[in-house]
């Protein structure tokens, strides 16, 4: 690819994007811009003096599917295998997952037999919501709340404890608001083709991708991992894209926020930055949705309007850490349906998915309690006024109260992640459709990247940001 690319925002989409630019696209020149003074968004990693990691962002990456296997072929070529750290389907980690509900910890079922008999919290064996699905008629709509469609085909039992609390543990958000077609595209897709969604993907057969094969796919299948971090945290996967492309001549600017765009007469674009203006033949924008509606108003106004209607959620974070180990259960972590507690969305029992991430010398327990998402106003109040006391004292109550762990952490972190997790609404596909067909229409230099269009998951922006690269330059 000849000429100058811009990329403005050096989260993972944006780092991707520089990575796919100088490896694949042979871009001239590629000028990475971020806002902030770090690279890496939301993925973020604190490590202690003791040896502790603990995770602000994304804590593990699914290595299924195609999208597992591309973030594990670039991971695989940034030279990271040593440093990963992965979970075996076995694992307690990988089998133990909690529902609390009516204020006790339940297991999910995790074989057959958890599915044949009645099991709290449920009123009946959760394989008749499975032969529903075999007889409900396929949806009319062009699209249909998460809720409405579990509802309609398994159950509204199912669909108000399990379907809720999942989307609470991916999206952070309301299932009542929340797109099937666009969080969970795979079902959508499975009940257009085959009516009934369990024959559907019964029958979508595995995709074949050999030019995806690496050495860790190879080892994710044959030690049939069901998720995987590193060794020094999530973070070490920006910071070694980061050295990948300053080593590769991508000029990197920090502290430098995209203040305008503007149209030049040859088809490029003015990046108007603090300290000046840069021009552009191709724009990569990997900043949230909100962020670029204000580059491109009024320039491609449409285009604003639409951007400024993709919902976000906020998130509080708090990592905690206690002497010994103190949980009286084994497993990945529980989410708590939106019936039970608005406010605490559920904990993440760190220290027993990632061991390597404990402090060193003595035994310690690392939990991780999630609050606020598409309730944070409604029970927590104003993100930016918030008081991190508060959050911390309402996730330290949930810790005691649900995993009767007592006393006082002997550390802990606040994090108050605003707007951090794009929500997928009803009709969000359309908007979606909207935005690349202007792109389409008015021949912009302009591709868009990141959490905020085609999946918010780690491996779902490192696909879509190559994939946007590769298309670019005809790779
Ligand atoms: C609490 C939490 C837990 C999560 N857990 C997981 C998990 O376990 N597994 C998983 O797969 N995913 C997880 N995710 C989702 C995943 O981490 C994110 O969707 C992903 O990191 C988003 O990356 P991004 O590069 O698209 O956006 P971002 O990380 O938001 O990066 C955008 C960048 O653009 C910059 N920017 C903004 N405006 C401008 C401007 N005007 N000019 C220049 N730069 C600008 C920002 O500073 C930022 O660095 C989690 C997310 C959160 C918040
Ligand atoms: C309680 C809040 C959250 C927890 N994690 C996230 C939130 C908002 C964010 C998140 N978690 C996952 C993803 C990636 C999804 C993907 O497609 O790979 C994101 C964005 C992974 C995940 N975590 C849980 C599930 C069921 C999934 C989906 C993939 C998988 O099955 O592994 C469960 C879960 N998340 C949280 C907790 C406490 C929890 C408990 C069981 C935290």
């Amino acid at each position: 690819m000849q000429r100058t690319a811009v990329v403005a925002g050096g989260g993972i989409s944006g780092l991707t994007a520089c990575y796919h630019l100088v490896k694949d696209a042979k871009a001239s020149k590629v000028i990475l811009l971020e806002s902030s003074s770090r690279l890496g968004g939301w993925m973020r990693s604190t490590r202690t003096e003791d040896g502790a990691v603990f995770e602000h962002g994304p804590r593990g990456m699914r290595p299924a599917g195609v999208v597992g296997k591309n973030a594990l072929c670039m991971v695989s070529e940034l030279g990271l295998g040593s440093d990963l750290i992965a979970i075996p389907r076995s694992h307690p980690a990988a089998k133990n997952r909690y529902l609390y509900v009516n204020k006790t910890l339940h297991k999910l079922p995790s074989s057959l037999g958890g599915v044949l008999r009645t099991i709290p919290p449920f009123s009946s064996p959760l394989f008749l919501c499975g032969l529903r699905d075999f007889t409900a008629p396929r949806g009319s709509q062009d699209d249909e709340s998460v809720h409405d469609f579990f509802s309609r085909r398994f159950g509204k039992e199912l669909a108000d404890i399990v379907i809720d609390s999942l989307c609470r543990g991916v999206f952070a958000g309301d299932c009542r608001q929340l797109s099937l077609r666009s969080c969970f595209p795979f079902l959508h897709e499975a009940e257009t083709r085959k009516r009934s969604v369990i024959l559907g993907m019964a029958t979508s057969g595995a995709v074949k991708t050999p030019e995806l094969d690496s050495a860790l796919s190879k080892r994710a299948k044959d030690e049939r991992w069901s998720q995987w971090s590193l060794r020094e945290g999530m973070q070490m996967l920006s910071e070694a894209l980061e050295d990948y492309i300053k080593q590769r001549g991508v000029e990197i600017h920090k502290d430098t926020p995209v203040e305008a765009l503007e149209r030049t007469p040859n088809n490029s674009w003015k990046v108007k930055l603090p300290s000046g203006s840069i021009t552009a033949d191709h724009m990569f924008s990997a900043v949230p949705g909100a962020a670029l509606s204000r580059l491109l108003d009024p320039i491609a106004k449409p285009m604003a309007d639409t951007l400024r209607q993709l919902n976000t959620a906020n998130v509080a974070v708090v990592n905690l850490e206690y002497d010994g180990e103190v949980l009286p259960v084994s497993g990945f972590g529980h989410l708590i349906p939106s019936f039970e507690d608005k406010a605490v969305l559920g904990i993440v029992y760190d220290s027993l998915t990632y061991p390597e991430h404990n402090r060193k010398g003595s035994p310690s327990t690392r939990l991780t309690v999630m609050l606020g998402g598409a309730w944070f106003e409604s029970s927590l109040g104003d993100p930016t006024s918030v008081s991190a006391e508060e959050i911390l004292s309402l996730a330290t109550a949930a810790a005691a109260a649900q995993l009767e762990v007592k006393g006082k952490p002997s550390r802990a972190i606040v994090s108050i992640n605003k707007s951090c997790i794009p929500q997928y609404t009803l009709g969000h596909w359309k908007h979606i459709e909207n935005l690349f067909s202007y792109i389409k229409q008015h021949n912009l230099p302009l591709s868009l990247i990141g959490a905020s269009y085609q999946g918010v998951s780690v491996n779902d922006c490192i696909y879509n940001a190559k994939k946007s690269v590769q298309s670019l330059a005809g790779c």
